[in-house]
């Protein structure tokens, strides 16, 4: 029997994701539900075409079977651009390689020219054709959570993400398979370590390749059966201080234990750098006081880029109950 084959054990997947349909309207309730439970769901009938994720999925699939002398012209990763093993500014590091992307403004800088060779438009117009799809299915679903708690105006949250200003992030990961150096290591390498995300909401396509788990509290990871023709969406750090901790920010992870390689796509929305991230009024019961400091996401931001992904970001902005 071969290593692969003895090592092999298969994943249990967790059966309680929530499921959204977005072309009904009564979704709305069971969306605020499940962003009060677990901040995290899964979205169908979303109406992005499955041509313009296909179409990203195979750009970024000829770019990450580049020579790595090739993709590194294209980094280094901080702020945006290629990287390979480590994330963030600080040490931590995984199973993938990446391109980050900012949106809103030329993400196209020359070290990507060079990389996308003879034909930078085609990949420049899958992305822009996918991340305009997401970025207005984001907006759909943060109308529907507004409807879902009842508040006023219903584009309280997606105006921060049509703001020409919005502070958005995408993300190409691809974990590429370890199957030839599982016997060195556990099986359970990981491939992007466990974090919440920062921003308002995150939306997250992945192929079929299983990898990503949740946190249901205390150290209980569940894994998320992939599906390739749906999204799922994350509660970020800025909308559990929007809702004064009612919508939980969720805490995630992928592992890097399959033989088959995981590419994902994530689009980040995130608020401009300026705008004040506080509970909104409406939200507040009478008496209720902010579990938060005041703070701008630029602030909340540059906090982040200084802490280890593993970290709670939000701990140091949470007021200390007055006793
Ligand atoms: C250690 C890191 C790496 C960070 C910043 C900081 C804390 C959280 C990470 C993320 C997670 C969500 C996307 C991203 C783009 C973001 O905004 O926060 C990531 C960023 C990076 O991968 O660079
Ligand atoms: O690649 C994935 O499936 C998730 C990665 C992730 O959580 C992130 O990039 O913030
Ligand atoms: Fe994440």
């Amino acid at each position: 029997m071969s290593f692969t084959m003895r090592n092999y054990r298969p994943t249990t997947f967790f059966s309680g994701i929530p499921i959204i349909d977005l072309s009904k309207p009564d979704s709305k309730r069971a969306l605020v539900k499940a962003c009060e439970e677990l901040g995290f769901f899964k979205v169908v009938n979303h109406g992005v075409p499955m041509e313009f994720i296909s179409r990203l999925e195979s750009k970024a699939l000829s770019f990450f079977s580049l020579p790595l002398s090739e993709k590194e012209k294209a980094g280094p990763p901080n702020p945006f651009g290629y990287g390979n093993k480590s994330i963030g500014p600080n040490g931590d590091v995984g199973w993938l390689e990446y391109l980050l992307f900012t949106i809103n403004q030329d993400s196209f800088s020359q070290r990507f020219l060079s990389v996308f060779g003879h034909n930078p438009e085609e990949f420049r117009s899958a992305l822009n054709d996918y991340i305009s799809a997401v970025k207005k299915m984001a907006c759909e679903i943060l109308e529907m959570m507004a409807d879902g708690l009842r508040i006023q105006p219903r584009n309280v949250f997606s105006k921060l993400l049509m703001d020409e200003q919005s502070d958005s992030v995408f993300r190409l990961n691809h974990y590429p398979p370890i199957a030839g150096i599982q016997t060195l290591n556990s099986n359970n390498m990981i491939g992007f370590g466990e974090h919440t995300d920062p921003q308002i909401i995150s939306v997250l396509r992945s192929n079929n390749t299983s990898g990503l788990q949740i946190s249901l509290g205390e150290n209980n990871w569940v894994s998320v059966p992939p599906d390739q023709n749906s999204f799922f969406i994350n509660v970020g750090d800025s909308l559990q201080v929007m809702t004064n901790g009612r919508f939980k920010s969720v805490r995630h992870r992928v592992l890097a234990n399959s033989m088959r390689s995981r590419v994902s796509m994530i689009y980040f929305g995130g608020p401009p750098l300026s705008e004040k991230i506080a509970p909104l009024p409406p939200l507040m019961k009478e008496k209720e006081e902010s579990l938060y400091k005041e703070f701008t996401w630029f602030e909340y931001k540059r906090s982040a880029y200084n802490s280890r992904l593993a970290d709670n970001r939000l701990h140091h902005f949470e007021k200390v109950a007055a006793s």
